[in-house]
């Protein structure tokens, strides 16, 4: 790992060649769209995605993360599009939904990456900073579920929701107000896949141990240093072991799996543990 910001995790180059189990026409004619599909994993997801024969439709807030995504993809023959959404904005997803979304033609899967978080020991956390993270993992992802579900339900189309949290049983310390809002999309994911069933929709979520990505740039050097050594396989996973993952769950082959959350982690939701503020003194072996 460096901290070179460009060099974190897998880059395009190596996404758009790095060998699948999927056949290349596993989600052909499907639409999927990516929150977050210019960040670490939401890049890699959709690359495979795209790479499986779907067309894609990118989200993000910031502009030039997506053009360079959408340019890199369309450079590989990918069909992609990208359009500016904040998640925390309930209307600006509306629109999205009612525009490319609906002038696309609809889409077949959700895949939500957007989200993030920052360090803090949870007891100096402001009301602004809890509010921020709650809103964006939460509220944001929320929003985003309903509005495909509306699209799907008006559209008479089945549909399949993916939702990136994190391991909130164990061992992921220092972001307590994520795990309070991961943990609100993992209830919320088994409720409305009971509630939504009959309208043909699948939600499921996975977990993600340590990924290297740019989002790690939010955590400081020490810390990320211990992170590939925080579960038993003693390794980081990559961002194509989450994009597998995602879309063997969301595509057909995970048809008759909805409300689970499935951890992709090294197996650190038994073993191990990511400070992601530095271990306190209390908890220093000897
Ligand atoms: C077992 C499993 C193994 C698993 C092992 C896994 C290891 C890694 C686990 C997780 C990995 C990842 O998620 S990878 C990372 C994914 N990407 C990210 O997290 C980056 C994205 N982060 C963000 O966008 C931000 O953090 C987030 C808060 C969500 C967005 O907020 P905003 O855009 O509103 O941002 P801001 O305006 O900057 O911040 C709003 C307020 O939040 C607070 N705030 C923001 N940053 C702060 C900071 N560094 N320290 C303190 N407080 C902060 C302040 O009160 C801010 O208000 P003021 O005081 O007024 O400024
Ligand atoms: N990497 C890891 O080790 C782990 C990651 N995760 C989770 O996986 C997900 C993806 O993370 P990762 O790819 O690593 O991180 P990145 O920071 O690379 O990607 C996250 C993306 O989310 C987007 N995003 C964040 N907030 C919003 C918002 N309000 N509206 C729209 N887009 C938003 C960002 O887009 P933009 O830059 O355009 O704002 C960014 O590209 C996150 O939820 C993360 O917390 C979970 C466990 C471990």
């Amino acid at each position: 790992m460096t901290d070179d910001p460009m060099k974190l995790g897998l880059d395009d180059a190596a996404l758009a060649v790095h060998p699948t189990v999927f056949a290349a026409d596993a989600l052909a004619g499907k639409r999927v769209l990516v929150s977050g599909g210019a960040g670490g994993i939401g890049r890699a997801v959709a690359w495979l995605a795209g790479r499986c024969g779907a067309e894609l439709i990118l989200t993000g807030r910031d502009a030039g993360k997506l053009d360079s995504a959408v340019q890199a993809m369309t450079a590989a023959g990918l069909q992609v599009q990208g359009h500016v959404v904040d998640i925390r904005k309930p209307e600006t997803v509306a629109d999205l939904f009612a525009g490319p979304v609906t002038e696309a033609g609809g889409i077949d899967l959700l895949v939500n990456s957007a989200g993030g978080q920052f360090p803090q020991a949870a007891i100096d956390f402001s009301a602004k900073g809890w509010n921020a993270v709650i809103d964006n993992n939460l509220n944001g992802t929320w929003h985003m579920m309903q509005a495909a579900a509306r699209h799907w339900r008006d559209t008479s189309r089945p549909g399949s929701i993916v939702n990136i949290v994190v391991v909130v049983e164990h061992g992921l310390y220092g972001v307590a107000h994520t795990i309070a809002a991961r943990s609100g999309v993992i209830g919320v994911s088994r409720a409305v896949a009971v509630e939504w069933a009959p309208l043909g929709i699948r939600v499921n979520c996975i977990a993600p141990g340590a990924i290297e990505t740019p989002g790690w740039r939010v955590y400081a050097p020490e810390a990320r240093a211990t992170y590939a050594r925080s579960n038993p396989m003693m390794r980081a996973g990559t961002t194509w072991d989450i994009a597998e993952s995602v879309i063997w769950v969301g595509g057909t082959s995970g048809g008759y799996v909805t409300g689970e959350t499935i951890n992709v982690a090294g197996g650190s939701q038994l073993w191990g543990e990511t400070w992601t503020t530095g271990r306190p003194d209390w908890f220093q072996p000897g």
